[in-house]
């Protein structure tokens, strides 16, 4: 149906799944000539769909890739939305205009993999084919990233915090533990946990040698839910863990003798040493987040009532909690067609509607708003996600 609304997309969505990597694969002394008919597919549908809001220059891409000191950029959104492909295009256009990149996915979900239709699994440094610059993706892997959690509450006797005390003869102690709730979010940890470790990890990779060549990363959030409660976790565990560890220092001295009966002494002292490299971590996410120097955050959305009304309260959210944002890409716009069917003319008329809304919601109408059009084929491989990104990125 789409076809007949976009010839011009649907051309080169023909020849872009021609394209695919798999074929590259059986050829790859074929690989530099998938370039050449994607500039043209861009341009052409870059006519077809022109970007929304004057002043769009000045928050281009030009600006993005400006500087060439570490930038990050947070997708975030509704889930299904396209956040994969938006991140994952944004990473190749970086590539391909001479930033070592980082492609990080921290949605417990993962898609990069089939978004670049390479394997990219296993929770380590994995090399992206196909761009002009370095370009690597990094899924991690939320149940690794969890062990080191799992670890703390085994040393502390494997069923909490506040049964270890319990253990240690300390009730009193235990009860006002119990009130930090940490046991429990030790054993059931919380949603929205899962990615707050998974960024951490990614900060203490980041802080390594071999990570020092990336100048840009993006990070591939999960869905909107999950980056709320992200947002607030880290004050939440510092605070918690700020409080365990004087509680800790406290009773010491007091249980020193057990210690010492028992041998805890010294798992006590490593799950203490843990929980404080943990926390300083969630600072530094934290930190991370409200950089307006380095960090964005971008919104990706699409025109319906539902997804941009939750992009509203993300934005409201992201606001309270001094994240920056500047941007929002509404994906999945339909292509301007003189010859919609009765389907696509409903459709394009409740995009037009949703679109207004965007116009005039006061949460949303001061970003630069950004359009990426419906295309009529699944956005896989490099040169696909070129495609996509030479349309979306300007
Ligand atoms: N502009 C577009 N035109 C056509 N298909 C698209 C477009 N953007 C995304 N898609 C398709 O929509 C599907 C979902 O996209 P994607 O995985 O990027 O969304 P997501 O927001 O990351 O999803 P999740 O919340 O599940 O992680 C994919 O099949 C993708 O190819």
């Amino acid at each position: 149906m789409l076809a007949t609304a976009s010839p011009h997309l649907h051309a080169a969505a023909h020849r872009l799944s021609l394209a695919a990597p798999a074929r590259s694969a059986r050829l790859p002394l074929r690989r530099p000539l998938r370039y050449a008919p994607l500039r043209l597919r861009a341009s052409a549908a870059a006519e077809a769909a022109p970007s929304a809001k004057e002043g769009a220059e000045e928050l281009g891409f030009e600006e993005m890739a400006a500087r060439t000191t570490r930038r990050y950029y947070m997708l975030g959104g509704k889930g299904g939305v396209g956040k994969t492909s938006c991140a994952a295009s944004l990473a190749v256009r970086f590539a391909n205009s001479g930033h070592p990149t980082l492609v990080v996915s921290t949605d417990p979900a993962h898609s990069l993999s089939d978004s670049f239709a390479q394997d990219l699994t296993g929770g380590a440094l994995a090399p992206v084919e196909g761009t002009d610059s370095p370009l690597f993706a990094l899924e991690i892997n939320p149940e690794k990233s969890r062990e080191e959690f799992r670890t703390i509450n085994q040393k502390n006797g494997g069923t909490g915090v506040k049964d270890f005390m319990d253990g240690m003869g300390l009730g009193i102690l235990a009860d006002q533990l119990g009130e930090l709730k940490l046991g429990e979010l030790l054993d059931t940890p919380p949603p929205g946990l899962d990615e707050a470790i998974a960024i951490s990890k990614v900060i203490q990779f980041l802080e390594a040698p071999e990570y020092s060549m990336f100048s840009r990363i993006v990070f591939d959030t999960a869905p909107t839910g999950h980056t709320l409660r992200l947002l607030s976790l880290p004050d939440f565990l510092d605070a918690s863990i700020g409080k365990i560890l004087k509680l800790r220092s406290k009773i010491a001295s007091a249980t020193s003798a057990i210690k010492s009966v028992f041998g805890q002494e010294v798992q006590q002292q490593d799950a203490a040493n843990k929980l404080e490299q943990l926390r300083e971590r969630m600072v530094k996410v934290r930190e991370l987040f409200r950089d307006t120097e380095s960090t964005e955050f971008i919104i990706v959305t699409i025109p319906t009532v539902m997804a941009i009304s939750e992009s509203a309260r993300l934005h409201s959210s992201l606001q309270k909690e001094s994240v920056p944002v500047r941007r929002l890409i509404v994906n999945q716009v339909l292509p301007p067609s003189s010859s919609d069917c009765k389907f696509c003319a409903i459709k394009r008329k409740d995009q037009t509607r949703a679109l207004d809304m965007i116009k005039n919601d006061p949460e949303l109408m001061g970003l630069n708003i950004m359009q990426a059009p419906l295309v009529d084929m699944e956005i896989r491989g490099v040169p696909a996600l070129k495609f996509l990104g030479d349309i979306v990125w300007k």
